[in-house]
């Protein structure tokens, strides 16, 4: 390492008291990781308490100011830390986001920031609701945030239940009280604190099932699994008729979902619920429509869709879903979206923008092979089959 990026690396934050004094299992796996390092490093003799927290320090440098590395369409590849983009601080309503091109990263902005304001990322998932978001960033971060929708209190689409606690149906706030008298419920958790009162204790210990649902679906090895565990995850959330689909983690479910859908190559329910967080998810969780997390979703819904036209018995599909929709205009209006959105999503230069306009041109090419005429009044004809499309938002029951 170089002696510039060595004295960089020593000026960032590395919450060594905070997390000392807090213990815990965070602290043990530092020591342990610490010990692992000297060791690797093949030192003779033993550590000393200086040299063990020296490279105690440099781990946590590491864990606060490291950034997931991921593809252009946000896939995690590993970690790196680039001292200048570990200056950003965090906001639940960020006003930038870090896309990655390779060995490029940039700050993309998400609203239009004034000369001299202060960029903001976020470092966990905003779309949680705000105890969890405080939690998380209060346990990795030592921080308390204090955004603007912090600020605001639990008043956004991630805190909105469909109904107010109290009107939980009677059979489910049974169930609740019988697996918490037994034992049974998962433990009180500030993550899914909702409220004081009775009703809203229930409905923590309703969250509670739901996160961890996800979570033990997510730590199976076998796809089929997997599904089966986020089924049962979304089914209570479905169920209890309290979490409007935005709500967390019964959105991260249906992603979830989809992605394992497409492993296992049930590809008709991936579409069926692909559409359902286009239509009904994305535009509350993600508002700006060149949001890079949104483009990239309704990217890999556009490719899922040509994928089952073009190689996936299309026909058998088109005639299952009602031979009305029409999966060409369905392509067509997904990449004109993207396209349209993608220079300021991930920048007009970067590698995925030229994949959007590569796909579109050709998907364009096909269209017109043999019909000169075939892309003629395309987006009056995309605007008019959306509705119909939306319908398909309503296919799946959860
Ligand atoms: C990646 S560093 C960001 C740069 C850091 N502020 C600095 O000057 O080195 C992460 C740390 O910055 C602080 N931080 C980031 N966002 C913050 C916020 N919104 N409010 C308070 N502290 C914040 C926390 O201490 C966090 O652990």
């Amino acid at each position: 390492m170089s002696d510039v990026d060595w004295s960089a690396l020593q000026r960032l934050e590395s919450h060594l008291e905070a997390k000392h004094a807090r213990g815990g299992s965070q602290w043990k796996e530092t020591e342990v990781l610490a010990l692992g390092a000297w060791k690797y490093s093949d030192t003779k003799g033993t550590i000393d308490l200086p040299t063990a927290q020296q490279i105690s320090c440099t781990l946590l440098k590491i864990f606060t100011n490291a950034l997931t590395i991921v593809t252009p369409t946000f896939d995690p590849l590993g970690v790196c830390l680039d001292p200048f983009a570990a200056l950003a601080n965090h906001s639940c309503d960020p006003n930038a986001v870090v896309v990655m091109d390779g060995p490029d990263l940039s700050f993309r902005s998400l609203k239009s920031i004034a000369k001299d304001e202060e960029i903001f990322i976020s470092y966990i998932d905003v779309t949680n609701p705000l105890a969890r978001r405080q939690k998380e960033l209060k346990e990795r971060y030592h921080f308390t945030c204090a955004c603007l929708k912090c600020q605001k209190g639990p008043t956004g689409p991630e805190d909105k239940f469909l109904k107010p606690p109290k009107k939980l149906m009677k059979k489910w706030a049974t169930l609740v009280d019988d697996l918490t008298k037994a034992g049974n419920a998962p433990k009180d958790d500030p993550a899914n604190y909702v409220g004081d009162d009775i009703d809203s204790k229930r409905m923590a210990v309703l969250q509670g099932m739901a996160f961890s649902a996800l979570q033990i679906a997510r730590e199976a090895s076998d796809p089929r699994v997997t599904i089966a565990g986020i089924e049962n995850g979304m089914r209570l959330c479905y169920q209890c008729g309290m979490f409007p689909v935005y709500r967390q983690p019964y959105a991260q479910m249906r992603h979830d979902l989809f992605v394992n859908m497409v492993t296992v190559g049930n590809f008709p329910i991936a579409w069926a619920q692909g559409v359902k967080t286009y239509f009904l998810i994305d535009p509350v969780l993600f508002p700006q429509t060149y949001h890079p997390v949104r483009v990239v979703h309704t990217w890999t819904l556009a490719m899922l869709t040509l994928y089952i036209a073009s190689e996936y018995n299309g026909l058998q599909f088109q005639q299952s879903v009602g031979s009305e929709l029409d999966l060409g205009i369905i392509i067509y209006g997904l990449l004109a979206e993207v396209y349209g959105n993608v220079q300021r999503s991930h920048g007009q230069s970067s590698s995925f923008a030229k994949s959007v306009q590569r796909k579109f041109e050709e998907v364009k090419v096909d269209m017109t092979r043999g019909f000169p005429d075939a892309l003629r009044g395309m987006e009056g004809r995309v605007e008019k089959h959306w509705k119909l499309f939306r319908q398909a938002a309503d296919w799946m029951q959860y």
